[in-house]
């Protein structure tokens, strides 16, 4: 069996980054961008009052005499003239400086009188002048391969781009196996049970921005899984959830070729998600995922998750992972890289519930995180260090 990293690496190597597509900004949060956006403009666009006051000479700041107002300057409303020796003009914040004026000073530091302003002795020396270009000139650039931000987003509207070319959403296609699946709202019989994992990869899915289509649920037969996969048609990323292990109904891995699977691999030294496949199925990449609920959404996480981030752009990078000290002990692990699932406490520590198998979803919706024991790690004490993937 390989390992999850070989697992994940064979999974990367299956899929190629997608296209770009041009998205207004309101629609580009989270997205990659996929060519450098350069500044149109630069910002500020013209030297600029930082504060509310009076633009003069440096030559009247010295002398102290009471100036001339000559005239006003607000923001969207520039002064024409040129500011000469022994005048001033009234300037708000934001308003372009005038031409021959070298400083704001601050209104709170002068004093009118008579028409004629006076700066007080002991005003702020500072020049109060944003330079043009001080923030971004034309020519400074956005850099492709950025996951755009709430602030990246407000800088390319200052830099007049309205909108951005950002690398294309992925569309999974996710698909349920099993004759004992109903659809979650239906009457099931009493062998039957709810279909609950497709809902919990499509929500997975979308979290990590891709649009994810749930194919009619699939019946444990050739003929079925064929309609089924057909419907995957125009995806980048086929999911399938059960019909992965060694039973007589298991029917993706027992008929995996006769279905058009050509298989990348089959299971993996992990628990749970053992029986993982994945491969190209007709020509689609395919994740093939155990049926287990928590193994479902444990390899949606460990491997869907990153797929459709790769596919959407972003690095090829496992789910991301933090340190958490342990509030209860640790048995040794067996041959099998363990997921546990685990509450991280108040404190920021972390316990593993006490229940662990793989059809557990009460427990998996309680938990706060993977505890992640390496294959064969030793017993764990309380205070020691664990890695853990948040979910
Ligand atoms: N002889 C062996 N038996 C099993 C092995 C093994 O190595 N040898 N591995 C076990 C492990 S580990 C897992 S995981 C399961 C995975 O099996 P499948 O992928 O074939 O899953 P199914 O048999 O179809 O379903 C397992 C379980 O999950 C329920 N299920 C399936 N789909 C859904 C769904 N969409 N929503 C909710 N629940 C679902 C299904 O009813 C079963 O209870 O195999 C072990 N067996
Ligand atoms: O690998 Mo299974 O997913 O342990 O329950």
């Amino acid at each position: 069996m390989i390992s999850v990293a070989q697992a994940l690496d064979q999974i990367f190597a299956l899929l190629t980054p997608l296209g770009s597509e041009s998205v207004a900004l309101r629609h580009a949060s989270g997205r990659v961008l996929a060519a450098d956006a350069t500044a149109r403009r630069d910002q500020p666009p013209f030297d600029a009052s930082q504060m509310d006051g009076y633009a003069l000479r440096d030559g009247d700041l010295q002398a102290g005499a009471p100036l001339k107002i000559i005239g006003e300057a607000a923001a969207g409303h520039a002064f024409g003239g040129l500011v000469g020796p022994g005048e001033a003009v009234r300037i708000f914040t934001g308003a372009p400086v005038p031409k021959g004026a070298d400083r704001v000073v601050m209104q709170e530091d002068t004093a009118l009188s008579g028409g004629m302003l006076t700066v007080s002795g002991n005003a702020d020396r500072s020049r109060h002048i944003r330079k043009q270009g001080g923030d971004f000139a034309i020519g400074d650039h956005v850099p492709k391969g950025r996951v755009l931000r709430p602030a990246d987003l407000m800088l390319l509207a200052s830099m007049n781009i309205p909108e951005v070319p950002v690398v294309r959403r992925p569309v999974v296609a996710i698909l349920s196996t099993g004759d004992e699946l109903v659809m979650p709202g239906e009457c099931p019989a009493p062998d039957q049970i709810i279909a609950s994992n497709a809902v919990g990869l499509a929500t997975l899915a979308e979290s990590v921005g891709a649009i994810a289509r749930i194919l009619p649920l699939a019946r444990d037969t050739v003929k079925s899984l064929e309609a089924c996969l057909a419907l995957a048609e125009g995806a980048d990323l086929v999911v399938t959830s059960g019909g992965a292990s060694v039973g007589d109904h298991d029917l993706l891995a027992q008929a995996a070729k006769q279905l058009g699977l050509d298989q990348a691999f089959y299971k993996v030294a992990m628990r749970p998600g053992k029986p993982l496949m994945a491969g190209r199925m007709r020509g689609t990449p395919m994740i093939g995922l155990p049926g287990n609920p928590v193994s479902t959404m444990v390899c949606g996480t460990i491997f869907m998750q990153p797929a459709l981030r790769f596919l959407g752009g972003h690095a090829a990078a496992p789910a991301p992972r933090s340190l958490a000290s342990l509030a209860a002990p640790l048995p040794e692990n067996g041959p099998r890289e363990h997921y546990m699932r685990a509450m991280l406490l108040p404190d920021g520590r972390v316990r593993a519930a006490d229940r662990q198998d793989s059809s557990l979803q009460k427990v998996l919706s309680e938990a706060d995180a993977l505890i992640v024991r390496p294959v064969g790690d030793l017993p764990r004490s309380i205070g020691e260090t664990v890695e853990i993937v948040k979910i």
